[in-house]
């Protein structure tokens, strides 16, 4: 088995053998932050017809019409309705925003620049011809394609669906994710406390964290750092895609989770990343399952979770793109240099008229309360030494984006 390999390394290992989960049909309301499996084509035009952006008057405007123009006003047309008939020169057709222009009218004119006057309209600001017309198709034209298979479904993508009158579509399954959390010291919430134990915060965080990347959570209840008991509860998820687990990852007595793992019949692809926090990681394979050890650390879970379960998930999901990384400019120095790459949470702040990374006061990879805020992963290479203000770092998001 690998060990203490760089995280693109890692990634290379385990997204090389991963493949997407099967689709399946869904109400385009059980969309959200799914995952497409088909390309969408608009069969309609978005606007349907030409229509209104204003309440006001449409009319056939000249290039050389009067101050003030003073035309008849021969119908009206609310959103909703359309007019059946054409309107001549020197008519006007009341309008209302989003209803259809009538035929033969090329221009609205906003209702303030007018005044009504009987069955006559006085406009004091007549418009040119064009003005105030949203045009049929100008969003969306009949044929288009909207979206990509692989395209997370975000509430304004699953808007656009139902704007072009969708109401079914194709997409990922929800990847199955198994969280187990190993620890003989965890308590759940709803107990008091007991002498040397803690609250599994790992599940809470984490079971968020997948929901929001569209997965399907199996909370298995904590297990104690006895082998035995651990594989009884992976026994438990056999129909998950993956298992994530925290806690029992790295070098102590109890920390029995990949020789759980290894004797489960798990294949382990590596075993530690060289990173931190975070480091104690490993990735086991059985068939199509795919178990994950992250350390039990909060923050150093979380970490790992972005770095390196996340670009799974996305491939299980059959999301297209990868995690961005980009530049951003310190905001706060770094002096703590280390042999070993380092991941550090920051917030991004606007400073000077730029977006820039004011780091999370505490770095320990036990701080839970460092991720409270924080946006972005600052990627400080091994041997960099301090980190400065106004100093250029590579970053990424901690969030789920489309792409
Ligand atoms: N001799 C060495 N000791 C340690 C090393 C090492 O290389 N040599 N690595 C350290 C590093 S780095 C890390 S990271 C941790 C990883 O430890 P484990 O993954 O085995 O995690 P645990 O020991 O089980 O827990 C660590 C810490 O986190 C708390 N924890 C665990 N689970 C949860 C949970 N579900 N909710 C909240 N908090 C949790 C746990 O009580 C511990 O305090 O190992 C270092 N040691
Ligand atoms: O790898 Mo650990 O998370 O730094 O303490």
């Amino acid at each position: 088995m690998k060990t203490m390999i760089d995280l693109e390394e890692a990634l290379q290992l385990v997204l090389d053998r991963i493949q997407p989960v099967d689709t399946e049909c869904v109400g385009i309301a059980d969309g959200y932050f799914r995952v497409l499996a088909e390309d969408v084509v608009s069969q309609i035009a978005m606007p349907p017809f030409a229509r209104s952006p204003l309440d006001g008057y449409a009319y056939i405007a000249t290039d050389t019409d009067p101050r003030p123009l003073q035309l008849k006003v021969v119908a009206e047309i609310p959103a909703g309705t359309f007019l059946d008939r054409v309107i001549d020169i020197g008519e006007a057709v009341k309008i209302f925003t989003g209803a259809p222009i009538p035929s033969g009218a090329n221009c609205v004119v906003r209702m303030e620049d007018t005044e009504a006057i009987g069955d006559k309209v006085r406009i004091f600001r007549p418009v040119a011809p064009g003005s105030n017309i949203v045009h049929k198709g100008e969003e969306i034209k009949g044929g288009d394609v909207l979206l990509r298979q692989g395209f997370y479904l975000t509430p304004p993508a699953v808007g656009l669906l139902a704007a072009v009158g969708l109401s079914e579509i194709k997409v990922y399954r929800r990847p199955r994710v198994g969280l187990l959390s190993s620890g003989s010291e965890l308590m759940d919430v709803g107990q008091p406390l007991n002498p040397g134990k803690i609250y599994n915060s790992n599940s809470y965080t984490l079971r968020g964290m997948l929901q929001q990347a569209g997965c399907e959570v199996l909370i298995i209840p904590i297990v104690n750092d006895q082998i035995d008991d651990t594989l009884e509860a992976l026994r438990k998820v056999v129909d998950a895609d993956i298992i994530i687990t925290t806690g029992g990852a790295s070098v102590g007595d109890y920390d029995i989770i990949r020789d759980a793992f290894a004797e489960y019949g798990c294949e382990m692809l590596f075993w530690k990343l060289n990173l931190k926090p975070g480091t104690p990681a490993s990735v086991g394979q059985k068939g199509n399952q795919f178990f994950f050890s992250l350390s039990g650390n909060p923050a150093a879970a979380m970490v790992t979770f972005e770095l390196l379960v996340r670009p799974a998930l996305r491939k299980f999901a059959g999301r297209r793109g990868s995690e961005e990384v980009f530049p951003v400019k310190m905001a706060s120095a770094f002096n703590k240099g280390g042999k070993q790459r380092r991941f550090l949470r920051a917030r991004a702040v606007f400073k000077d008229g730029e977006i820039c990374a004011d780091l999370s006061p505490a770095q320990g990879s036990g701080i839970l309360r460092s991720m409270i805020g924080s946006h972005l992963l600052i990627d400080v290479p091994a041997n960099h030494g301090a980190v400065e203000v106004g100093e250029l770092m590579m970053a990424r998001w901690i969030t789920d984006w489309e792409t």
